[in-house]
């Protein structure tokens, strides 16, 4: 199982998003950024501590459950897990944020499931790792912390510290 990246990538390329986020985007105001549960509520929490610190102030953050948007929900038992949404989403910016984007299908869900929540002006994607082949949905990533090049066989592990007690990314197979 081969490490692509280690405690250290990740946070580099944590704080190069926020930069690059902040950078297109000089005020928060409008903005929701919006963790997809389970995984990339992980990446989100890491992000938002670096963007609170860029725009000198708390961001708008909630964490959405996509679990009876997916278009697989009825073939086997899941578990969902919460969503912590406070805010509309009318008029606003949401940055949705994910830890791996391969077939987009988690994502479409999320494009679905926020939805619920008001009609947003703009939904941008960031990606801690974009998986770029075998794409099922054409949904593309705006802030991507690493592409991978893979073969279907494989599959990219995300660990967290919090989770699995260290920050690292592996491809299996
Ligand atoms: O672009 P996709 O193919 O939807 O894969 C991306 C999703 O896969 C992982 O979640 P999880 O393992 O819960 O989802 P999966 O069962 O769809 O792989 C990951 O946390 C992403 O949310
Ligand atoms: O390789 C993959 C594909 C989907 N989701 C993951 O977490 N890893």
């Amino acid at each position: 199982m081969k490490q692509v990246l280690n405690d250290k990538a990740i946070a580099l390329i944590i704080k190069r998003l926020a930069y690059q986020i902040v950078e297109d985007h000089p005020h928060c105001d409008d903005i929701v950024f919006i963790g997809v549960q389970p995984r990339g509520v992980h990446l989100s929490d890491r992000l938002m501590v670096e963007l609170n610190a860029l725009y000198g102030k708390q961001v708008a953050y909630g964490m959405l459950d996509i679990t009876f948007y997916r278009d697989d929900f009825r073939k086997e038992i899941m578990v969902p897990n919460q969503t912590h949404l406070d805010m509309s989403l009318e008029n606003k910016e949401v940055i949705l944020i994910d830890d791996v984007l391969y077939t987009g299908r988690t994502t479409r869900a999320a494009l679905d499931a926020l939805l619920d929540f008001g009609r947003p002006s703009k939904v941008t994607l960031c990606t801690l790792i974009d998986r770029q082949f075998n794409r099922e949905i054409p949904i593309q990533p705006d802030y991507t912390g690493k592409t991978i090049d893979t073969i279907f066989s494989q599959k990219v592990v995300v660990h967290w510290k919090e989770n699995d007690g260290v920050d690292e990314v592996r491809l299996l197979g």
